[in-house]
């Protein structure tokens, strides 16, 4: 590959100082959001990893670092501002406009996984370049930044612009994408109406940020815990999003379900279609094996065992996170990434005829009967174009209704929790004592 010094377009580059990171890194001071309060005394609120230059196709640029001009001007530094040297019919002209990618937590776990999948090209296709804009906090900042080392010598011609920073509406301007993973665990000790509070938050003031600065047709995945009140939250304080852009992970619990289903059936799992997680991210959620197919014929013509469709194999997919942290000794990271890719593909590519997929999503309008003003876990189908419809050709039994009434009741007692964030008056916490997130034990 021959390297070519080029006259990009990039802007004059700072090093950071404490930790020499060889990509372009900038500092600037903002006032921190109010949830951000902590015991370091921070100088550096905001720091940059990012290609701003322009490449031109067929060429490849050395970092300034070795390639100072002789008025020794470095156009661009580091990394980041080289490209491959592109074939011909391969070059940079032909790939779509870039697209920004906000993820906070984005030096936990799942983000691990998560963001060299969307920088190799595998979520949003080969030919878009992305911008990734990670969200940390004062806590994780240092972590962040080894995140944007790895990214960077990860050498993804895709990946155009890292930004790091712990300011929400920093991260969050002209995002198309939110993916909000970051949120307190909960720990040991901690009642779960605490923990809707402390991350409720978070989830507000994010919703906030999004509101002011993210583009108007942002969509907007989240993943941290308790997942759909948070969307919730999110979505109640950004009116300037459609309330239809906003979802809660439930993807993971719908694979979770195949894989079983598939287990008992003695079939690969791509056999099985058509599963709906109805409800809640938590051990009320409903994996409904009424509507699911394995090869194109209803569940229960394949497994004729009702009593573990009922008992065993709903628990096992409402508890399958807690049995895996009791073995693994964390939470799902890894599959959970898989699933946030799968969410996302599941908006950009048409769902394929007949079949459909679970999402959290807002419940004004749904055709089920479900109660307005939630966020619930619904069968969606997609054009391919970001957006989704509800599935009307769904049937119910029994002892469908009765679960979801069950899970129903919980988020709407979760929602009555959170009332002082969303707008909606004084918060009333009577949660169900079995209320858990499914990587509770
Ligand atoms: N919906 C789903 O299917 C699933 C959801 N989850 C949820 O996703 C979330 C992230 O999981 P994972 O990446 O494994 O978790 P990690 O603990 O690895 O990372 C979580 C991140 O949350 C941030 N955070 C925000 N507020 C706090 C706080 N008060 N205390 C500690 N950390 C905080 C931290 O980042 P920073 O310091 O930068 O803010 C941290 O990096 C969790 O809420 C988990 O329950 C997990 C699996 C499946
Ligand atoms: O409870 C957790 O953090 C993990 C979780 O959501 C899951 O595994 O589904």
């Amino acid at each position: 590959m021959a390297l070519t010094q080029l006259n990009s377009t990039c802007s004059k580059p700072q090093l950071h100082s404490s930790s020499q990171l060889s990509f372009l890194s900038r500092t600037r001071t903002r006032t921190l959001p109010r949830h951000y309060h902590s015991t370091f005394a921070p100088l550096h609120r905001t720091q940059h990893a990012r290609i701003s230059c322009s490449v031109a196709p067929n060429q490849v640029q050395v970092p300034a670092a070795q390639t100072q001009d002789p008025k020794g001007k470095p156009d661009c530094y580091g990394v980041f501002c080289l490209t491959y040297d592109l074939k011909a019919e391969e070059e940079t002209k032909s790939w779509k406009k870039l697209i920004n990618i906000a993820v906070s937590g984005a030096a936990g776990m799942i983000s691990n996984h998560l963001l060299f999948k969307l920088a190799s090209g595998e979520v949003f296709g080969p030919d878009q370049p992305i911008a990734l804009k990670l969200l940390g906090s004062e806590r994780s900042i240092q972590a962040l930044e080894g995140v944007a080392m790895e990214l960077e010598d990860s050498l993804f011609p895709l990946l155009r612009e890292v930004v790091i920073s712990i300011d929400p509406y920093e991260v969050f301007q002209d995002a198309e994408w939110a993916l909000l993973i970051g949120a307190k665990p909960r720990g040991p000790g901690v009642e779960r109406a605490a923990l809707l509070d402390i991350n409720g938050q978070i989830f507000a003031e994010q919703g906030k940020a999004l509101n002011a600065v993210a583009s108007r047709n942002a969509k907007v995945i989240v993943v941290g815990n308790p997942c759909n009140t948070n969307a919730l939250i999110c979505l109640k304080n950004a009116p300037n999003i459609p309330a239809k852009n906003f979802h809660a992970l439930t993807r993971l619990d719908e694979n979770r379900a195949k894989c079983q289903l598939a287990l008992k059936a003695g079939v690969f799992y791509d056999k099985v279609s058509n599963m709906t997680i109805w409800g809640n991210h938590s051990t009320t959620q409903v994996p409904d094996f009424l509507n699911a197919r394995i090869d194109g014929l209803p569940v229960k013509e394949v497994i004729k065992d009702n009593k573990w469709l009922e008992e065993e194999f709903t628990e096992k997919v409402q508890k399958r996170g807690g049995v895996l942290i009791q073995k693994w000794g964390r939470s799902s990271a890894a599959s959970t990434s898989v699933s946030i890719v799968d969410a996302i593909r599941s908006l950009i590519t048409p769902t394929p005829e007949g079949d459909w997929f679970s999402s959290g999503v807002y419940t004004n309008g749904n055709p089920y009967g479900i109660a307005e003003d939630i966020v619930f876990s619904m069968p969606c189908r997609s054009k391919a174009n970001g957006d989704y419809e509800l599935v009307n050709d769904v049937i119910f039994d029994d002892y469908l209704r009765q679960k979801l009434a069950k899970t129903e009741a919980e988020l709407l007692a979760e929602k009555k929790c959170v009332a002082h964030l969303t707008g909606e008056g004084i918060a009333v916490c009577d949660l169900p004592g079995d209320t858990m997130l499914p990587g509770e034990m």
